[in-house]
């Protein structure tokens, strides 16, 4: 651990994984952050159990890779520890018929994203401990991380602690995973929360992927050509993100050639102007006050109507088509699927 900022960032020397030994760890879901986790955990010593649905799809993955696989019920009943990976729209329903009868006094339950128990869709017992352990990454890379020997950071909230051991167990799941390795900073429910659905909506990915095709459609609406605009707003973006990762903003300006950086410093707050401030403002208050949430459960109920149709219309961008086309021909280009996507992303930041 260490005194140097606004709160405690925990490192590997602050964790013990065999905290966990003689315990059975559930990991319910085996999705992004499901596989990642239950894998970690199974490759650092730690007794697994996967639950998933007899009819699931992920059943054949999880099995193939080795490790045990039960109903979520059975999961949970066989388990000290539940880690509830599956969606957080599906959550409130694993937890009323899987989770909750099959919990014992002194369990814990843990998330990797604190909704359902910050906006109240799950109200835990008294007498287990409510732990979160939250990887600041997409869970494919909390998996390739960890088989590369490096870390993902990652939060950890503890929202009751009836054992005493909440937080030391917490940590030696998040060593585990492979955050420990980075850092892992202590944070409560509610921040986690709304900083994370504020920076994916404003900023990761809602905010980037509209820039992005805002200025595509500008190039490509005045008459340049599709490519040319899809390496300008798209694919360089991860590269010049790339340093901004490894070294700062600055790490960025000092790369780039003095007249981009001049253009930059002059022109980008008059795209990411004011308004976008208080457009961001706002995201935030609904994601504070709960109507974000509210809305979400919502369009769920009504069988996500409005969740599909922007789908579809994000499938069928220009962008989409252009950009599938461009990458199969990357020299690197390898089977369709997403650990081959990262894979061929990795490559061209090596180069
Ligand atoms: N995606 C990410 O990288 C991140 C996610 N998180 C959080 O992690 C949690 C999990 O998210 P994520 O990994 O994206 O989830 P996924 O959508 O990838 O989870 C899919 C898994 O959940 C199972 N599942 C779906 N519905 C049910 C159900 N009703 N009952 C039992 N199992 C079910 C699926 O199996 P089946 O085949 O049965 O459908 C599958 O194994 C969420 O709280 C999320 O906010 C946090 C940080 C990043
Ligand atoms: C940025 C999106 C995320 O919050 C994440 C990968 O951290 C998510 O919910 O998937
Ligand atoms: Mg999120
Ligand atoms: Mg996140």
């Amino acid at each position: 651990m260490t005194d140097d900022f606004t709160t405690d960032i925990y490192y590997d020397d602050d964790a013990d994984v065999s905290t966990l030994d003689d315990e059975t760890v559930a990991v319910l879901g085996y999705g992004s952050q499901g596989h990642a986790h239950a894998l970690n955990l199974h490759e650092s010593g730690v007794d697994v159990v996967v639950g998933l649905r007899e009819s699931s799809s992920s059943r054949s993955a999880a099995e193939a890779d080795g490790l045990t696989v039960e109903t979520p019920a059975d999961a949970v009943a066989q388990a000290s520890y539940v880690s509830v990976l599956v969606p957080d729209t599906v959550q409130a329903d694993v937890y009323e018929n899987a989770i909750e009868p099959n919990l014992e006094e002194g369990d814990t339950l843990q998330f990797a994203h604190g909704l359902n128990i910050h906006y109240n869709q799950i109200e835990p017992p008294e007498g287990v401990d409510v732990t979160m352990v939250a990887p600041k990454s997409p869970g494919h890379l909390v998996r390739r991380n960890y088989e590369n020997d490096e870390g993902t950071p990652g939060l950890l909230a503890v929202y009751q602690d009836t054992t005493g051991d909440a937080e030391e167990r917490a940590l030696a799941y998040a060593k585990g995973i492979g955050c420990t390795r980075a850092g892992v900073i202590e944070t409560t429910f509610q921040e986690e929360v709304e900083s994370d659905l504020f920076g994916e909506q404003a900023v990761l990915c809602g905010g980037v992927t509209s820039l992005v095709k805002h200025g595509y459609e500008t190039l490509v609406d005045a008459g340049y050509s599709p490519e040319i605009a899809y390496f300008e707003c798209l694919n360089e973006l991860k590269l010049i993100v790339d340093l901004m990762y490894e070294g700062g903003n600055m790490e960025m300006w000092n790369s780039v050639s003095d007249t981009a950086e001049y253009g930059g410093l002059t022109r980008g707050d008059r795209i990411v102007d004011e308004s976008v401030r208080e457009n961001m403002e706002e995201v935030l208050e609904e994601v504070q006050n709960g109507e974000f949430t509210r809305e979400w459960i919502v369009e769920n109920q009504a069988g996500r109507p409005s969740y599909s149709q922007l789908r579809n219309a994000e499938q069928n961008h220009d962008i989409e088509e252009v950009g599938e086309r461009l990458r199969d021909l990357f020299a690197w280009a390898e089977d369709e699927g997403t650990e081959s996507e990262d894979e061929s992303v990795q490559v061209q930041a090596d180069d």
